[in-house]
């Protein structure tokens, strides 16, 4: 059968990838494991050697016969039919202990959907995914693995680098061609490691921050202090950059976590009065 591109279809041939994705996933025999899109299982077959349990969503019905057929007879596989952003799958394997609460995410997932994905594997800012999962061994696209792993400066660093690190710290586990695909992808690609935070939240106010996130990069490349004015006053922002060590003419682009967090915790909640002191 063809690969469909709208189901964002790449086999994974490298026999040499498929085992660094396995080895980052750090698999020890009493797991319980979820993969996104089994396709047509080069990665579920390593994955059932190693685990425990092994829960596989996969959106493609013309797979799922073919999936059934090689793996059906295993009894730490558990293959769901679905879209994995709308299927309840926690639901659906809360009354199978063997399967039940993944604690490890390894997958060679759709592109076209990965920021969805990341949502709902780890959370928001105002709403961490709990319990987390203890890490999530992923095949995404390269440049969303630069900006994911990216630090405050770098060209790729932005708004989606700091709510992902805020939740997650990121590493890149290797570089994949598109060599390593049938049919390959137009894009290179990277295996990458996530590793959920387990504290329950560092900043006081996780709900001011996603706003104060969404306001801060609302223009790219303008100076931060400028997209803040219209929550801020000017001497708020100023006072609480020069607490933080923020230079005047800081885009957001330039700011560390810790920054982030310490501009939510001095600048409060926005009043009218603070923008407009003569209202
Ligand atoms: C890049 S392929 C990876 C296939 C296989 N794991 C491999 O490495 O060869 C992505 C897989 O995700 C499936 N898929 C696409 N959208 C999905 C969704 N919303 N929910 C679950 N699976 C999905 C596709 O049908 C396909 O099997």
């Amino acid at each position: 059968m063809p690969a469909r591109k709208r189901f964002g279809q790449h086999w994974l041939r490298s026999e040499a990838i498929l085992d660094r994705i396995v080895a980052a996933a750090e698999l020890r025999p009493s797991d319980r494991v979820l993969e996104i899109g089994p396709g047509r299982g080069a990665l579920t077959q390593r994955l059932l050697a190693a685990v425990d349990g092994l829960v596989a969503v996969e959106l493609d019905r013309d797979l799922i016969g073919q999936l059934q057929q090689r793996f059906g007879q295993a009894e730490n596989f558990c293959l769901l039919e679905g879209d994995i952003l709308q299927l309840d799958w926690t639901a659906a394997i809360a009354d199978r202990p063997r399967f039940a609460n993944p604690s490890k995410v390894v997958a060679n997932i759709p592109y076209n959907i990965t920021g969805p994905i990341l949502q709902s594997l780890l959370g928001t800012i105002a709403q961490p995914r709990r319990p987390a999962f203890e890490r999530l061994v992923l095949l995404v696209q390269q440049e969303v693995a630069d900006r994911l792993c990216a630090t405050p400066g770098q060209r790729a660093y932005g708004a989606l680098s700091v709510r992902v690190q805020y939740l997650a710290s990121c590493e890149r586990v290797c570089a994949v061609p598109p060599k390593s695909f049938s049919p390959p992808p137009k894009v290179q690609s990277t295996v990458i490691c996530l590793k959920p935070r387990p504290w329950p939240q560092v900043c006081n106010n996780p709900g001011r921050l996603e706003k104060l996130l969404n306001q801060g990069f609302s223009a790219k490349r303008k100076m931060l202090r400028n997209n803040l004015k219209s929550l801020y006053s000017s001497e708020q922002i100023e006072a609480a950059f020069a607490a933080h060590q923020i230079a005047p003419e800081a885009r957001a682009e330039t700011l560390s976590i810790d920054q982030w967090i310490g501009l939510c915790t001095d600048l409060g909640d926005p009043t009218d009065s603070a923008i407009n002191p003569t209202a």
